[in-house]
């Protein structure tokens, strides 16, 4: 009886590893790309494995050693289409914009999304078009990215500086971790624009989307067939529930707004939002009031934990680095002796700070490729080889940033210095891309870019801060998931 239950056992074993063999090759078989190079790795899982903690370094690694520019890397089930260096992503995302503004589609973003809403996970077509020209005037006519916003950035500046001096108060020979202050200030700031009000720390820590959460779900869009493993249905469960709440939290948000908004004096993106809406009623539009619920969640998604982490590697980078701190300081002290802040308005005498914030962007940027892949809209030709529709599509970002002729003799050293010309001109670059480019490139990056310099000059010219004692930070590579993030530390000093 026994050997007849271990044969049984054996024979199912084995017809589950012929299957798992079989369907590994179809899709190893399915058809792309004639000659396009590329690696499949491993049955199911793909490529992730061999990625290892560093995905971005790795697929530029692959580039140079013989894949080329364009090749294919399988992720899970799909091969996705890889693009390194600056020639190829030009070609590709800004020549032919609307050739890879598509996104993928999955059960799993429509079970998160309830359908089809939100703007990040869209696919390329008209709800996408008309909802991301909405979001792109909208936000600029509120101010994002203008003088007139950045004294809301300035008020969050201050309250962050008003924990920050507590905080180190309370802490005084241990340090103080930022993170949590960081996410505060990013998080208000979008808040200011979208409620017009802003939130304590514990709102948005209920809100929260947890970092094993966001690997968990980036393995899914790529292997979704995990979906169907009992643990990962009940933990899929348990995310959805959580959307959900935040997603009521903000239906209460939007009513008390409906109550309260003069259609002439619209207040924040919710009134801009509920305009149109009360403008199209009736008409079958692509506004609606659960396109508007996800449109916030996708707004408090890109613009936080991105904000917050290219602050946390600004200071960190400034700090390791007290050449550039007395640089940052000396142009400060010239172009605002005056107690106020310094604003935007005085970048251009500001060259050295500009320089040291496209620095910073190039040198570790918080997104160094896009994890939730684009989609070719249609087949097309690129570098010689014939790329199929549908297929996911990542641009290396991080390949442009780190290319070793565009930055020699040190692409691997912070050197603000690098993007000024010898009379101390700030040189912008067009090989600094960390919000992409094209038609699915960042609308928040006016605001990314305000938030960083009231972050940098604000700080500088409120505190003297150092890395706590013990706190050296020697790797400063970072931690890649969805986001790079940089290693924790902790700061200590006073107000100045
Ligand atoms: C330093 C901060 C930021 C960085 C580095 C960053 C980076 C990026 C990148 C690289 C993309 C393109 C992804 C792709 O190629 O598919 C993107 C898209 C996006 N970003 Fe940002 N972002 C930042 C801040 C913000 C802020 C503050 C907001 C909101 C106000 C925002 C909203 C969005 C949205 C909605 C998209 C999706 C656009 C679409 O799919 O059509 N981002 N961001």
């Amino acid at each position: 009886y026994l050997t007849f239950n271990f044969f049984i056992e054996s024979l199912l074993a084995g017809l589950c590893l012929f299957l798992l063999l079989v369907y590994d090759a179809l899709i190893r078989l399915r058809g792309t790309s004639g000659t396009l190079p590329g690696k499949d790795g491993f049955p199911l899982v793909g490529c992730f494995p061999m990625l290892g903690k560093h995905k971005e370094r790795m697929l530029m690694k692959w580039s140079s050693s013989g894949l080329g520019p364009v090749f294919y890397a399988r992720l899970g089930a799909s091969r996705v289409l890889v693009l390194n260096g600056y020639d190829v992503i030009k070609e590709a995302l800004l020549q032919r914009p609307l050739a890879m503004a598509g996104r993928v589609e999955s059960d799993l973003i429509q079970e998160l999304y309830d359908g089809k809403h939100g703007l990040i996970q869209l696919d390329h077509g008209p709800l996408w078009k008309e909802q991301r020209k909405f979001g792109q005037t909208t936000l600029g006519g509120l101010g994002m990215g203008k003088r007139s916003f950045e004294v809301t950035i300035v008020d969050e500046f201050n309250c962050f500086a008003t924990t920050l001096e507590n905080e180190l108060n309370m802490n005084e020979p241990k340090g103080v971790n930022l993170t949590r202050m960081l996410r505060l200030y990013a998080a208000n700031v979008i808040s200011s624009l979208i409620f017009n009000q802003t939130f304590e720390s514990s709102w948005f820590a209920e809100n929260d989307v947890p970092k094993h959460t966001a690997r968990f779900l980036i393995l899914l869009m790529y292997v979704p067939g995990l979906k169907n493993l009992p643990f990962v249905r009940q933990q899929l469960a348990i995310t959805t529930r959580t959307r959900l709440d935040k997603v009521k939290i903000f239906r209460t948000l939007v009513e008390e707004h409906r109550k309260s908004r003069d259609p002439n004096e619209p207040r924040d993106f919710i009134d801009c939002y509920l305009n149109v809406l009360a403008k199209n009623k009736g008409e079958n539009s692509s506004f609606t009031e659960k396109q508007l619920l996800y449109y916030i969640a996708d707004l408090f998604l890109a613009g936080t934990e991105t904000s917050a982490t290219t602050n946390a590697w600004a200071l960190l980078l400034v700090l390791k680095n007290p050449e550039v701190k007395r640089k940052l300081r000396a142009e400060l002290d010239v172009v605002g002796k005056q107690p106020t802040l310094v604003s935007s308005n005085d970048e251009c005498r500001m060259p050295y700070t500009r320089a040291v914030m496209q620095e910073v962007f190039r040198f570790r940027p918080a997104v160094p490729f896009n994890i939730i892949a684009r989609k070719t809209t249609s087949e097309l030709e690129l570098k010689g080889y014939k790329i199929p529709a549908g297929m996911p599509v990542i641009a290396n970002l991080w390949s442009v940033h780190h290319d070793p002729v565009t930055w020699a003799p040190d692409p691997e050293i912070f050197r603000p210095g690098r993007h000024l010309d010898d009379d101390g001109n700030f040189v912008p670059s067009n090989h600094v891309i960390p919000f992409s480019v094209g038609a699915r490139s960042c609308i928040g990056r006016n605001l990314a870019k305000n938030e960083l310099f009231v972050f940098i000059t604000s700080v500088l010219r409120r505190f003297d801060l150092e890395l706590a004692d013990g706190c050296h930070v020697g790797d400063i590579s970072g931690d890649s998931g969805m986001l790079l993030h940089p290693p924790k530390y902790k700061v200590k000093g006073s107000v100045k």
